[in-house]
């Protein structure tokens, strides 16, 4: 039964699922939660895949439903008045940049959107010819902008020591730390710094649960939890000395990936509040229908992306044959487009247990376009050479039938650039395909069109909102972008087998939050108790059968640093529980399925197996 929805709504998200209802996985907080909507996400076909993705997507947008339960959600009253409240509060820094700063901060995707963020805004004000007081922390430094460093994300203290080299000198400082989960280590050690110098900073943790299910389990080697340190700054909350921004956005649509709708979310919430804080700065007459006009034109988006869903499935199946023959999907991008492709590429690592470069992704002008604090550091390694001549230097000779390119650009890109690359390309695979944007009453010239077979138009309407609005078309263009991208290579993946029910099912634990995930993922898939489920993990991790109480005793960051030199540490784990049989059987096994699902599915079955919850419903379920 649908809710009383207070404003029209640009798409008809889908009535609201299951996950709202008070007893829906009540345990589990909502940004780990497995998504009504995708529970067989794994029978999908490429059609199929990409309407369950832009229905999750949709749920960003979904008000507040007064049968179900009460999650302030992105239209709710209360989230419009802390994002109002908050841009006001970035007015006054940007009315003083000199001794001020506004600085984001986040691991792993909302590190990559925080740089994305402050180079967008710094931007602006350069235009306006206006001091740039905008700067962004990454978990790992920029290296982590192009190559996954899950571990220091588990770093309080590092988080305060980062802060500070950032911060030093400021005296006014907005700090807005980004976990989707209210769960990253490294923020909590930020926050709680801020919250101890509040004469210098306001901390604004912009998440995605309610506070009561921030993550509550110890910190190693520090004092707080993450949900004793959101208290705190719910209870600040109350005289603004800090915010909380946390509207529920539902379970991700691959449980926990919250690169997808986490990643989409932060964006448009602080695009958002950054373009208020701007328009007021303006003296624009700023209102809470400004906001509605801002948030509506991200709803637009997403309808205006997926009304190409069908070229969508079409280039997702061809990048899962790629990936499936052990090829590759190689993403050459365009401006902050190509920022959207590395961005993505980089994601597939530790999300899928990816190859580095299964997935790999280019930028016109590499580092200089990237726009990161650090410049060039290209030379750290293969995966760190980002720039249209390292691809066709170390990938175009070796390019084949089996690989993929995706080319991304606008119509005021150079395009006698792209159809350059594009010939050379095409010299090596037939597989091309292109994402272009153009503005209503643009086209693509016909010397481009005929040389790209598989190209997505998105085309979007003018915007009139004056200086503003074309920033608006950037991130619009930006969110249609990621909103491909990664449905594209979260679709592939699944059709590579990659993910049982939406559950993914052999990632890197490269983090404790990981390490979590997999025993939770554990006691799903195969119905064994906590305890079982970790003394498996261990068993694939540490490859012995039998366990010391060194080992059982060690701290999960012990566990991380020894499962991160591991190869599917995850699904031998739970064949072990599945068949109740040892490491090398279950190893073996693994090894001669055709994917890691049809290794679980093939082990539901197995006569007198302990049935658990989940898996007596999946029984006997095929593609
Ligand atoms: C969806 C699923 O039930 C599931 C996955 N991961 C998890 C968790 C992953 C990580 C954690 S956690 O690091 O302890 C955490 C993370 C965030 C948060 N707010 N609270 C706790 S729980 C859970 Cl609780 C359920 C499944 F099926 F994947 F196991």
């Amino acid at each position: 039964m649908r809710g009383t929805r207070k404003y029209k709504h640009v798409i008809e998200t889908p009535d609201p699922g299951k996950w709202e209802l008070a007893g829906y996985e009540e345990t589990l907080p909502i940004s780990e939660k497995s998504n009504p909507i995708t529970r067989e996400l794994d029978k999908a076909d490429p059609i199929q895949l990409v309407q369950l993705l832009k229905d999750c997507d949709a749920e960003i947008f979904q008000e507040e439903d007064d049968n179900l339960v009460h999650y302030q959600r992105l239209y709710s009253e209360s989230v419009l008045r802390t994002v109002a409240d908050i841009a006001n509060r970035v007015q006054e820094v940007l009315k003083n940049p000199e001794d001020g700063l506004i600085v984001l901060s986040g691991c792993g995707t909302s590190g990559r959107l925080a740089m994305l963020l402050a180079n967008s805004f710094n931007r602006l004000l350069k235009g306006l010819h206006k001091t740039p007081c905008y700067s962004y922390i990454i978990s790992g430094g920029d290296r982590s902008i192009v190559s996954s460093q899950e571990a220091p994300e588990d770093n309080a203290m590092m988080g305060e020591e980062e802060l500070k080299k950032v911060c030093e000198g400021k005296r006014k400082v907005v700090y807005i730390g980004i976990s989707c989960g209210l769960s990253a280590p490294f923020i909590a050690g930020q926050l709680d710094y801020c919250m101890r110098k509040l004469d210098t900073f306001l901390p604004v943790l912009v998440g995605f649960n309610p506070v009561n299910m921030a993550r509550n389990d110890t910190i190693e080697g520090w004092q707080f939890t993450f949900r004793k340190v959101a208290e705190r700054m719910q209870n600040l909350q109350d005289t603004q000395q800090a915010f909380i921004l946390n509207p529920a956005v539902g379970p991700e649509g691959v449980s926990g990936s919250s690169r997808m709708k986490g990643g989409s979310a932060t964006k448009i919430l602080l695009e958002t509040l950054f373009l208020f804080a701007h328009k007021a700065e303006s003296n624009v007459a700023v209102t809470e229908g400004c906001l509605l006009e801002i948030l509506r034109t991200y709803e637009r988006a997403h309808k205006v992306t997926y009304s190409q869903s069908k070229k969508i499935a079409a280039l997702m199946k061809q990048s899962a044959t790629s990936l499936q023959k052990k090829g590759h999907l190689y993403i050459v991008g365009w401006g902050t487009l190509g920022v959207m492709g590395i961005m993505d590429a980089v994601e597939c690592v530790p999300t899928f247990h990816a190859e580095w470069d299964d997935v790999r992704s280019f930028i016109n002008g590499g580092y200089k376009t990237l726009e990161n604090k650090e410049g060039d550091i290209g030379s750290t390694g293969p995966e760190f050479a980002i720039s249209h001549e390292d691809f066709v230097k170390s990938v175009l000779p070796s390019l084949s039938e089996t690989d993929t390119v995706l080319f991304i650009f606008t119509l005021d890109d150079d395009l006698s650039e792209v159809e350059k690359m594009v010939t050379q390309v095409k010299e090596k695979t037939s597989n091309v395909y292109a994402i272009s944007h153009a503005i209503a009453g643009q086209y693509m010239p016909n010397s481009t069109k005929k040389m790209i077979p598989n190209i997505i138009g998105v085309t979007w309407p003018i915007l009139f909102l004056e200086y503003e609005g074309a920033f608006i078309q950037k991130f619009q263009r930006e969110l249609s972008t990621k909103w491909i991208l990664n449905t594209v290579t979260t679709g592939a993946h699944v059709l590579k087998g990659k993910i049982f029910r939406n559950f993914m099912v052999d990632f890197k634990i490269g983090s404790s939050k990981l390490f979590q995930r997999a025993v939770t993922v554990l006691q799903r898939v195969t119905g064994h108790s906590q305890q079982r489920c970790t003394e498996a993990l261990l068993q694939s991790i540490y490859g012995t059968q039998a366990l010391c109480d060194q080992v059982k005793n060690a701290a999960i960051s012990k566990h991380v640093e020894e499962a991160a030199l591991k190869d599917k540490v995850l699904p031998t784990a739970i064949i072990i529980l599945l068949r109740n049989c040892t490491l090398q059987e279950s190893s073996a096994r693994l090894q001669v399925s055709p994917t890691i699902r049809a290794a679980i599915e093939s082990s539901l079955n197995i006569p007198g197996r302990k049935r658990g919850a989940e898996s007596e419903e999946s029984e006997g379920r095929s593609r």
